[in-house]
């Protein structure tokens, strides 16, 4: 079995739909919960999801050391550890303490580092992580309130992070195919490897060239190159219909642009972020209030912000605005599963989606249909009834996404 260690909700469920692309059957469990009611003899891939992007660095530490020991039950014997296909990370970490904490729990001496994810334009050439046509320091990600990216060079990204050496694996050796791969990679002096892909041949070429390490990371991307055995997938079937709701606390530009979609045609609310930091409850009982209004065949959208003018910043706030909408969101969704208002919600954003599986006390998320590229629907149990989930990460998805998701989970 593989089992894979994700900084975060979206990103798990983004590497959970590229293992499923490459035939692997796989769960993804919250790493807060004790997974009781998994089986693992009937999946090839385990994903444990943490909120360990932007935690403290010995709670991410600690955090990937308890899901390799999870891991190591359920029978995984190869790891991946899985981050941001945009290196979402600062000079602190968390990506080089993930990385050094999981390489020295497995016995790993080495790991490729791997961000590219082609489908969703990132890629990376002569070591440096490119958004689309945009070097990641020129992208909409310098701007990001927690972990912002003003460099673009992978290596110079992870050295500070790590005492351990990283280096680099050019796409010309990529491109001379597998064991001439496998040769540089032995080759090249260095804990951790960066190795360039601009494509999805080169993510199979450096798969295979890595089939029997026992550590390997990367975004989603390198998923497509580590084929599973294929077999039949755990069955999929869609919950009974009830409300569909979309809880979105992203802000991202994307994000933003599908909340806009979704207005043509669907009720939209907005969280006013400062009185809900005043009284959290009142603002909860008022996004429930306002979706249970709301017609039933409809797909409201709740947001804290639908410009980035309305993101409410930390600094002399008084109060930390994340966590208050997050907060609301996630009581929220807790509130409308539990009273069976709304049996299917979307939910945008990974530290949005980590607040939101946890309020649902789910402990496993099984995989089913793809909506967009890293993007799924899944299903969870909570208090006996199955709900259907998708957690989509801040810059995925076209913009109508609020609305055609939907589509998918029939
Ligand atoms: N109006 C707002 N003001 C301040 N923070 C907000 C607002 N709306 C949402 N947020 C916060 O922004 C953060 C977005 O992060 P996240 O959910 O990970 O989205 P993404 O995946 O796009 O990064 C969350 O902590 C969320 O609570
Ligand atoms: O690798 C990716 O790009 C995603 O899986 C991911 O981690 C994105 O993070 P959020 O935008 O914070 O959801």
């Amino acid at each position: 079995m593989l089992g894979a260690i994700a900084d975060d909700f979206t990103g798990a469920t983004d590497l959970a739909t590229m293992l499923r692309r490459s035939g692997h059957r796989v769960a993804v469990v919250n790493g807060a919960v004790d997974p009781s009611n998994l089986d693992p003899g009937e999946l090839d891939a385990v994903v444990v999801a943490l909120k360990s992007r932007t935690a403290p660095v010995d709670v991410a530490v600690d955090q990937t050391r308890d899901a390799v020991e999870l891991l190591r039950g359920l029978g995984a014997s190869r790891f991946y550890v899985k981050y941001c296909s945009t290196f979402d990370s600062t000079p602190q970490g968390n990506i080089g303490p993930m990385l050094d904490a999981a390489r020295e729990a497995v016995g790993a001496t080495r790991s490729v580092v791997v961000p590219s994810l082609p489908a969703n334009g990132r890629t990376v050439y002569l070591g440096h992580l490119f958004v689309g046509s945009e070097l990641l320091e020129h992208s909409p990600m310098r701007h990001h309130p927690l972990t912002p990216m003003t460099a673009s060079r992978v290596a110079d990204l992870l050295a500070p992070q790590t005492p351990e050496p990283v280096t680099e694996v050019r796409l010309d050796r990529v491109r001379q195919g597998v064991p001439q791969l496998r040769s540089a990679l032995e080759e090249t002096p260095g804990t951790y490897v960066v190795v360039d892909a601009i494509d999805d041949d080169d993510l199979a070429t450096i798969g295979l060239a890595t089939a029997d390490d026992v550590l390997v990371s990367g975004g989603s991307g390198l998923a497509l190159g580590i084929s599973g055995p294929g077999g039949s997938r755990a069955s999929w079937s869609a919950p009974p219909a009830k409300r569909r709701v979309v809880l979105c606390g992203s802000v991202s530009a994307r994000s933003l642009e599908q909340i806009a979609h979704a207005a043509r045609s669907q009720p939209v609310f907005t969280i006013d972020v400062p009185a809900a930091a005043r009284d959290t409850g009142a603002a909860v009982d008022q996004v429930v209030a306002w979706v249970r209004d709301q017609a039933e065949d409809s797909a409201p959208v709740v947001c804290a912000a639908r410009r980035r003018e309305e993101v409410v910043a930390s600094a002399g706030a008084g109060f930390d605005p994340g966590q208050v909408v997050e907060s609301v969101l996630s009581t929220t969704a807790r509130r409308l599963v539990e009273e069976g208002t709304s049996g299917a919600l979307v939910v945008a954003g990974g530290e949005t989606s980590g607040a939101v599986v946890g309020a649902l006390g789910a402990s496993t998320l099984l995989i089913g249909p793809e909506i967009a590229p890293g993007v799924c629907w899944s299903l969870v149990e909570v208090s006996g009834e199955t709900v259907a989930l998708a957690l989509k990460s801040g810059n995925f998805g076209n913009e109508d996404l609020f609305t055609a998701a939907w589509d998918a989970l029939r």
